[in-house]
């Protein structure tokens, strides 16, 4: 695992509360993420695992509590500067991929770079690197409706770390594929996050899943209740 200089962390979350209407989501949460760590968060159905994320990916605001990334606290910045975050900083994965039906793979990948900036022939040269990357260059031309769950989420981490972040949240990213997709997308995703030195939160309730982390934390009610070092993954 790789740290910054000075061994702060890159992400630290102190005493997150976050309701939805009458029901407490988060009740206190606590957690840091370390550059290039790929930490795993559990917990059961209703614990607070994707309020959790939201909150640390500046996607929502908590009602109470502080998240820092690096010197900066997302929940007092303003929008502008929070999606220039997400679009820079941050990649994310969700449980059904949510790739834009519309487009090729390879344009879904190029998207980012075009949001970005960049022209649109330089961003799909880049992109079909990432496919590639990913084992799905083969894709390319197809529409995610076109591909089976393990591509189309191969494509969904292309598009999440072509742009370089420093973090991908992923959000039970093998949650809708059968164990050998699943295991596919993980090796994929851990091999390329290590290799990029990308820092890795993973919202999991697969142990499974949990056991390619560097370290994993349990959420009950809201709250970080317990932590454990995973063993060095021979994987
Ligand atoms: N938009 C929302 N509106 C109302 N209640 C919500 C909303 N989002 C989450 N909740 C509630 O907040 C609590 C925490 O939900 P959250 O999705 O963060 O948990 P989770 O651990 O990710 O659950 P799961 O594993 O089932 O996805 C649950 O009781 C859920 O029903």
């Amino acid at each position: 695992m790789s740290t910054d200089d000075n061994g702060t962390p890159l992400l630290a979350a102190r005493g997150l509360v976050k309701a939805h209407g009458k029901t407490q989501a988060l009740r206190g949460a606590a957690l840091e993420l370390r550059a290039g760590e790929i930490l795993a968060v559990t917990g059961a159905s209703g614990s607070g695992k994707s309020t959790l994320l939201h909150c640390l990916a500046g996607i929502v605001r908590p009602d109470q509590g502080s998240v820092v990334y690096g010197q900066e606290r997302l929940d007092q910045l303003p929008e502008r500067r929070l999606s220039e975050l997400r679009r820079t900083e941050f990649g994310v994965v969700f449980q059904f991929g949510q790739l834009i039906p519309e487009l090729t793979a390879l344009d879904n990948v190029a998207l980012p770079l075009m949001l970005s900036g960049a022209g649109r022939r330089e961003a799909q040269g880049k992109a079909g690197e990432w496919l590639e990357r990913f084992g799905v260059r083969g894709q390319k031309d197809l529409r995610p409706g076109e591909m089976s769950g393990g591509q189309a989420q191969r494509v969904s981490l292309a598009r999440a770390l072509v742009t370089g972040p420093k973090v991908v949240f992923a959000d039970e990213p093998t949650g809708a594929l059968d164990s050998l997709a699943g295991e596919q997308v993980m090796t994929a995703l851990v091999h390329t996050a290590r290799e990029a030195g990308t820092a890795v939160l993973l919202i999991t309730h697969d142990a499974q899943v949990a056991a390619y982390a560097d370290r994993e934390v349990w959420l009950r009610d809201g709250a970080v209740v317990s932590e454990h070092a995973q063993q060095e993954m021979a994987r």
